[in-house]
């Protein structure tokens, strides 16, 4: 079965942007994840462990962005995929890096990325 844990709106600060001002000061990016996972022996069992815990990811990004100072938001969503791909138990995981405030007039700017393997069906 493939269903989906999901982190949404995820505001973490950091240093990010190619121009030097960005370098001195910490800016706010806000991340969505969609990971897979089958969900069925957790809530079979009402086990934790058996989880892809939203909590433990949100904490592993939290510290790892917040040390980072990618320049290109780019980067920073490619680097994030590939750590929660090699250490959560996840095959797919779909996310997007927003950095609001980047454009004048924008609400928000960024990217969205998949990788991993695509499971056939997946809930809307
Ligand atoms: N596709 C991207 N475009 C831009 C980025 C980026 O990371 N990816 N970054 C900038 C600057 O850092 C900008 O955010 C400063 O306001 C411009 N375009």
């Amino acid at each position: 079965m493939s269903d989906i844990v999901y982190i949404r709106e995820l505001e973490i600060n950091t240093v990010i942007g190619i121009y030097d001002w960005e370098r001195k000061i910490r800016q706010t990016v806000s991340l969505d994840l969609d990971m897979v996972t089958d969900i069925g022996a957790a809530a079979a069992g009402e086990d934790i462990e058996q989880t892809l815990n939203y909590k433990a990811v949100s904490k592993r990004l939290i510290a790892y962005i917040e040390a980072a100072e990618f320049l290109l938001i780019e980067t920073m969503a490619e680097k994030v995929a590939e750590l929660v791909l090699a250490e959560f138990p996840t095959p797919w995981i779909r996310l997007r890096v927003g950095k609001p405030g980047a454009v004048t007039g924008a609400k928000d700017v960024g990217v969205i990325i998949e990788r991993g393997e695509r499971p056939p069906r997946l809930p809307m």
